[in-house]
């Protein structure tokens, strides 16, 4: 893939773009914008363009860009103690973990930092559950997921990828982890017949996928059938939930209970990374000291941040905000009725369009132009773009930028 070229940005920015491919690794395509400033539903480059931002950290800046409180609440700590290690204890640790544990309802909750780590962890508390409690034989514990799942990139993570591009010459890759079809209910009921599965892990809506909302009633059938096959179901909301999809957790929606809940980015509002798995004393007291953690697991920074950060959440109401600005922003772009949108589809605002267009690149075509009319979005799987602000956007602020998405359509006249 043709790395960015500067040619169509400012001397300022190709400034920093060079220093990006001179000295850092090419494991990333970004769209040719250099960011400075972020706050709320905006973000300025570097020659002091203002955009709206459409992408919001795949979700990491649900509660919008440098959130006040949370700002506010992170340079007190910052000044105060940022990390203890886990050798010792720490006066927010046990705060948050009280915290948390009650705001999700949960006996138990283990602090990760990247959401990656969060899957992991929630892999390492099954197997372990499948071993002590359900009698799987030892090393034969099986995981299940999803094709088209996207958790990661760590060894494990890449091993139950569908997406060359994740796992093409990484190999070997992680025993004991099976595949089944997304959103099909009898393939996952044959999958579960057998006796030494532990788990399955699975996004209630595919993010990375294009956002892939699976039939309603889908949460609730995958609830019956782990519970009628004694496996754990581990909902992987790190990008689904902290109000995303216009409920808390988008297994709400259905109101399910997973066995375990992995959640991560808008947990800290995009300020660091912070990630929390979440389940009863059933599953997390069969580890014992030592046989898990991370240095900057729990630290007192990341428990004060994320405490702000959840409260912001339910005294914003932002999952009211983005049920209620999500279905209008899905109207409103189905309304325009243009040739170039094959599909509209989310929940909440964690919604994608489907471009058609003869020319391959043309979705990434179209994020140029929008990012040229001060929206920026990204094509996910070639002809998807994640249309995904900050739930703090207000009304006006999506009518406006269905006015950008409009005008920008017309770029794509073949
Ligand atoms: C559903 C889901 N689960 C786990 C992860 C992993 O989180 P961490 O990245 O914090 O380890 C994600 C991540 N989601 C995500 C989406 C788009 C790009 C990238 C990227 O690695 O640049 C990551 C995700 O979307």
């Amino acid at each position: 893939m043709a790395h960015t070229s500067t040619a169509a940005v400012s001397a300022r920015s190709a400034y920093f773009i060079d220093l990006e491919l001179e000295h850092g690794a090419h494991n990333y395509h970004p769209l040719p914008v250099v960011l400075e400033k972020g706050s709320g539903v905006f973000v300025w480059d570097v020659d002091g363009k203002r955009y709206f931002d459409f992408l919001s950290g795949y979700s990491a800046v649900n509660q919008g860009h440098c959130h006040p409180r949370i700002i506010q609440r992170l340079t007190e700590q910052a000044q105060q103690l940022t990390l203890t290690s886990r050798a010792f204890h720490s006066n927010l640790l046990g705060e948050y973990e009280k915290f948390i544990t009650a705001y999700f309802g949960y006996d138990k909750v283990l602090p990760m930092n990247t959401g990656v780590e969060g899957g992991e962890t929630a892999i390492k508390l099954a197997r372990r559950w499948g071993y002590v409690k359900k009698g799987i034989p030892e090393n034969e514990a099986k995981i299940v997921f999803a094709k088209g799942n996207f958790w990661g990139r760590t060894l494990a993570a890449i091993s139950s990828s569908t997406d060359p591009s994740s796992y093409h010459n990484f190999g070997p890759f992680m025993p004991g982890f099976d595949l089944v079809h997304y959103n099909d209910l009898s393939d996952l009921e044959r999958a579960l017949q057998d006796p030494n599965v532990a788990a399955f892990m699975v996004e209630p809506i595919q993010g990375e996928a294009g956002v892939v909302v699976p039939h309603d009633g889908y949460l609730k059938g995958v609830r019956a059938l782990c519970d009628q096959c004694n496996v754990l179901f581990i909902a992987d909301e790190i990008q689904t939930g902290l109000c995303r999809t216009g409920k808390m957790l988008a297994c709400d929606h259905e109101d399910v209970r997973p066995d375990i809940l992995i959640l991560g980015k808008a947990l800290s509002g995009g300020t660091m990374p912070v990630s929390a798995v979440l389940c009863d004393d059933i599953i997390m007291m069969n580890i014992q000291p030592g046989e898990h953690g991370s240095t900057y697991g729990g630290n007192p920074l990341a428990c004060a941040v994320a405490m702000e950060a959840l409260q912001v959440l339910k005294d914003e109401q932002m999952a009211d905000n983005a049920e209620r600005l999500g279905a209008l922003l899905r109207s409103e772009l189905e309304a325009l009725q243009s040739p170039y949108i094959a599909e509209v589809r989310g929940k909440g605002l964690l919604n994608a369009i489907v471009i058609k267009h003869s020319n391959p690149e043309a979705a990434w075509d179209f994020c140029l132009t929008l990012k040229d009319n001060g929206l920026l979005a990204k094509p996910t799987h070639g002809d998807k773009i994640r249309f995904a602000p900050p739930l703090c956007i207000t009304e006006a602020q999506i009518r406006e930028c269905v006015q950008i998405i409009h005008q920008s359509l017309s770029s794509l006249a073949e």
